[in-house]
């Protein structure tokens, strides 16, 4: 499928006119309201706003995790909703990369194992795999741990896995949903410090939202939310 989908454009990712409600009639809250968003290769950006203003529903809705109302979202171009359910999910496991704020890594499997998981189901060889992981655990800074469970990591270093887990199959974006949400400030500063390299170095494209204003700082740009929209 990854191949059905040209990736030539600058921007990464477009969203166009896109809704999403919650609830009925009585109940019903607009989660997004009509957000257009155009994210281009290599930004670090961040979305910002109150809890409950829609960061999250727009980061599932990129990552194709749920489905919107209405609007579009294209891939370098590509509209995803043309993709049928079994392309959907190549789509999220070859063009997205996702870090979540409960880091979500496989309990029973190692550091080195979480982060070789998704290019065995991408049918990378054994060869290429270890060296992929230990060269993404080398940037993250866990050489030494990649034999150690998640339950055997700080919550930092799990987050680290989680960011190496995400950047090792080379999407097209990395959605990260309030990733620092459960570390303590120095620790989170220190992964969007990380992250910031990542981004650099690779000129990889990430997408997060947040909360701290210290990890706001950090974006080279805010994308500001407030009831389901975006403002200026
Ligand atoms: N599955 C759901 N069912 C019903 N309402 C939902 C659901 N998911 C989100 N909502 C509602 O949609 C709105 C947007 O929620 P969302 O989680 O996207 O906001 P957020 O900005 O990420 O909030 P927070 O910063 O607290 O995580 C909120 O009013 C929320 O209550």
């Amino acid at each position: 499928m990854s191949t059905q989908l040209k990736l030539d454009s600058q921007s990464v990712i477009q969203t166009k006119h896109l809704c999403k409600s919650y609830g009925d009639k009585d109940t019903l809250v607009k989660a997004l309201d009509d957000v257009t968003l155009d994210v281009k290769r290599g930004e670090f950006s961040a979305i910002v706003g109150p809890s409950g203003s829609g960061k999250s529903t727009l980061l599932q809705m990129i990552g194709g995790l749920d489905e919107s109302d209405s609007g579009e979202i294209f891939l370098a171009g590509n509209n995803i909703a043309d993709l049928s359910s079994s392309a959907l999910t190549q789509y999220r496991r070859d063009h997205i990369g996702f870090i979540f704020q409960s880091y979500n890594l496989i309990p029973v499997l190692s550091a080195a194992e979480n982060v070789e998981y998704i290019m065995l189901l991408q049918g990378i060889d054994k060869a290429e795999r270890k060296e992929r992981t230990f060269e993404i655990l080398k940037q993250v800074g866990l050489i030494g741990r990649e034999n150690r469970r998640p339950g055997q990591l700080s919550g930092g270093q799990q987050q680290r896995v989680a960011v190496a887990r995400a950047m090792v199959s080379k999407p097209d974006i990395i959605l990260a949903d309030e990733p620092t949400a459960n570390l303590d400030s120095k620790t989170g500063v220190e992964l969007l410090d990380m992250m910031k390299e990542l981004n650099e170095v690779h000129n990889m494209t990430f997408l997060f939202s947040t909360h701290d204003p210290k990890i706001m700082d950090r974006a080279s740009r805010l994308i500001k939310m407030v009831d389901g929209k975006l403002t200026k």
